[in-house]
């Protein structure tokens, strides 16, 4: 099956210059869906894998699945003053600007194992950031896992000391 038939382009949005990835054919189709998330837990099964962290919000939808297919836990991670109790916050660059994702204190413990997902890897601040947050908590990230990698805008560099796995390359 072919993925990348389930992703449309969307010129110019959200703004003039950016083509966007549209997932939601993919999450239109459920057997594309399916295919997709037995690739993302591909290898995943031979490694020790504890808990899969999905980033807000477009990472809630496979993350959550990949948990479910792993038989582990999922974990969010937010946007700014979502989550509730005891949080950790990480600040990541952005092309202008600044943003800020957060974790709550006890999702993650010292001794896990995690995969960090998110459908799209752009420029790597968020998933760098996510990471970040999970190592802040003592824990391992294992993976950092995507449905797809906009290999032009090198999100790659921000993660070197990670193990990548993208389903769709552009
Ligand atoms: O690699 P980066 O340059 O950091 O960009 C990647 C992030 O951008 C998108 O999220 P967005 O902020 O659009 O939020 P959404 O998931 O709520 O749509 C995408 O889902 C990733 O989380
Ligand atoms: N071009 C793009 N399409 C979809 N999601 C994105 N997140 C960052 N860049 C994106």
């Amino acid at each position: 099956m072919n993925l990348k038939k389930y992703i449309n382009d969307i010129p110019d949005f959200p703004k003039e210059g950016v083509v966007f990835k549209d997932i939601c054919p993919l999450l239109a189709s459920p057997k594309a869906t399916d295919y997709a998330v037995d690739l993302l837990a591909k290898g995943l099964h031979d490694i020790n894998v504890t808990k899969i962290v999905g980033i807000e919000s477009r990472g809630f939808l496979f993350g959550l699945a990949l948990a479910q297919k792993m038989g582990v836990s999922f974990v969010p991670i937010r946007k700014p003053g979502k989550l509730p109790g005891a949080i950790l916050q990480q600040k990541y660059a952005l092309e202008y600007g600044e943003d800020c994702i957060e974790i709550q204190e006890e999702a993650i413990q010292p001794g896990d194992y995690v995969v960090v997902h998110d459908d799209v890897l752009a420029t790597g601040g968020t998933a760098a950031a996510a990471c970040k947050l999970v190592e802040q908590c003592g824990a391992t990230v294992v993976q950092c896992n995507f449905l797809m990698e906009l290999g032009f805008l090198d999100g790659r560099s921000k993660l070197k000391q990670y193990h990548l796995h993208s389903l769709m390359h552009y």
